[in-house]
């Protein structure tokens, strides 16, 4: 109820947002930020993160990703998704800090409930979910592939993965956390996520953060050999189990959504986590010159 509710607000949102779908051919629609690659007949969607300049997680692009993914949920003839950035280098910055830096209550709150939504509808997808992880992904980019049921990264070593928030001054939050420990187990877990670290993939392989590394090249057709190979098992007994695994843990984030969201909001509206998100951004602009 409460996620239907929360897609039909982003949906709104995406029709104010005035953005129209372009339609080429059957098998590929696109929004701004989102690109889809939909094959109906072999039921698989390729969903192509494509928010300049690092698919940070803006409150637009999460808003248009929903729709596109709402889209595919609701064509029972997609049974799975394969999840990649359309920039080679960057799967994802995570959230976008300029969504959490400098701006209203309201605002974060909006945000928040946007990130939230994106988890919820990852978290439980009926679909199968492959993260071809193509480039770095810190925080909320590790989150959306934690989301997922397979994770393959491209052995490149210059590419990272991990929930690094501490690092920001920032705290992982409960759910982000409870994804990571059933992902990693306890003790790894509690250790990566009180020094912030980012794994390059040989190490994120050799704790489990993600399942499988190959030449970079390859990341795509392993994707789809894995693909087929979820695609082979029964949906009923394969969504039965995934839902048996996970919705406890989702539930727990439904149950206390709203006070998830005024601790964010007052959270992030501290002076002292402002000025740590602040010196975080700076670093990263003096980083370039
Ligand atoms: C109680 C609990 C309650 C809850 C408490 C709160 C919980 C919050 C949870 C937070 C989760 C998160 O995901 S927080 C986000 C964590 N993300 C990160 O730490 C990633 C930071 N980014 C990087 O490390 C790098 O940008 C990286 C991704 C490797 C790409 O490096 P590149 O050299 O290719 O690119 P850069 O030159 O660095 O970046 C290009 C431009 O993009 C900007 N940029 C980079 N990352 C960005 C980001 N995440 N959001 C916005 N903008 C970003 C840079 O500032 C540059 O802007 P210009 O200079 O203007 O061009």
């Amino acid at each position: 109820m409460a996620l239907a509710a929360a897609g039909r607000v982003l949906l709104q949102a995406g029709s104010r947002l005035g953005r129209r779908e372009v339609v080429d051919g059957a098998r590929r629609f696109a929004n701004k930020r989102v690109e889809v690659e939909a094959d109906e007949a072999a039921g698989i969607a390729v969903m192509k993160l494509k928010n300049p300049p690092v698919n940070s997680l803006s409150l637009e692009f999460l808003t248009e990703f929903l729709i596109s993914l709402e889209k595919l949920e609701n064509n029972k003839n997609f049974r799975g998704v394969i999840l990649t950035s359309e920039r080679p280098g960057v799967f994802s910055a995570g959230l976008d800090l300029m969504e959490m830096y400098g701006r209203n209550p309201a605002h974060y709150a909006e945000y928040w409930r946007a990130v939230q939504e994106l988890w919820l509808r990852l978290y439980l997808s009926n679909m199968i979910l492959v993260c071809a992880i193509n480039g770095t992904s810190p925080a909320g980019g590790c989150l959306m592939a934690l989301t997922c049921d397979h994770r393959i990264m491209a052995d490149n070593p210059k590419y990272t993965i991990g929930l690094n928030e501490s690092q920001l001054g920032i705290v992982a939050p409960f759910w982000f956390k409870d994804n990571f420990v059933n992902t990693v187990g306890y003790r790894t877990a509690e250790h990566a996520l009180q020094l912030g670290l980012l794994f390059p993939p040989a190490e994120a392989l050799k704790l489990g953060i993600v399942d499988e590394v190959v030449p970079e090249d390859q990341v795509h057709s392993k994707a789809q050999s894995v693909m087929a190979q979820w695609m082979a098992i029964p949906d009923h007994s394969r969504q039965l189990t995934k839902n048996m695994m996970r919705k406890a843990m989702a539930d727990n984030l439904i149950k206390q959504r709203e006070a998830d969201i005024q601790n964010f909001v007052s959270f992030i509206s501290r002076d002292s986590i402002q000025k740590s998100l602040h010196t975080y951004l700076e670093k990263l602009k003096q980083k370039k010159g």
